[in-house]
């Protein structure tokens, strides 16, 4: 079955309950009407974003750039448009296009895309060392960025009676 969408003009607003309950208050004609102006989408890659929404393609920026001197990309261009066809993932407020990257994942491709549009910071440094994010990550940056946000809060891990590995002690 095809994407759905229906077309409304200032008078019919489709409403899922005048289908399921068929109130006295939705007529059939009503019911038709909605019916005709409903419309097949059959290939969702057809639903456009909207131009203001959109992500801009950002080209990579050399690893000798220090992160201060990246073009800076507001939160908003980032998260507005999830699905826009670049890959950005964010770590410690820098943007990363893992686009490409994200098949040659050693870690799979599936746990970067579900950060996308996302900040993955204490995820990421989980996993990696400082080393890693110099080889693999500099050369993916893209921009920095502030406010995007991390969906779950970090659990601190502690050893003993101490705080395991803080990410600034390296
Ligand atoms: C800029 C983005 C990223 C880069 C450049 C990157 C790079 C890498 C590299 C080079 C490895 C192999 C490391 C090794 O063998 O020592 C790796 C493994 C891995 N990565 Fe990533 N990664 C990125 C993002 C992420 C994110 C967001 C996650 C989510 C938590 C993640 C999770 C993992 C995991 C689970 C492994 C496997 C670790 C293991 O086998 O011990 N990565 N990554």
């Amino acid at each position: 079955m095809g994407w759905m969408r229906a077309q409304r003009n200032d008078r019919k607003v489709l409403c899922a309950q005048s289908i399921a309950s068929a109130s006295p208050c939705d007529s059939k004609d009503k019911l038709a009407s909605d019916q005709q102006n409903r419309v097949h989408i059959e290939d969702i890659s057809t639903l456009q974003t909207p131009k203001h929404l959109q992500c801009p393609t950002l080209p990579f920026v050399s690893t000798s750039t220090p992160n201060a001197d990246l073009p800076f990309l507001p939160a908003t261009a980032i998260t507005a448009s999830p699905t826009h066809n670049q890959l950005y993932i964010v770590i410690d407020n820098i943007v990363y296009n893992c686009s490409s990257f994200v098949d040659e994942h050693p870690g799979g491709g599936q746990v970067i895309e579900s950060f996308r549009a996302q900040d993955c910071s204490w995820q990421f440094w989980r996993f990696h060392s400082k080393d890693v994010m110099q080889a693999w990550g500099q050369p993916l940056r893209v921009a920095r960025t502030e406010g995007v946000t991390n969906r779950w809060k970090e659990r601190p891990r502690w050893v003993g009676l101490r705080r395991f590995r803080d990410r600034d002690e390296g």
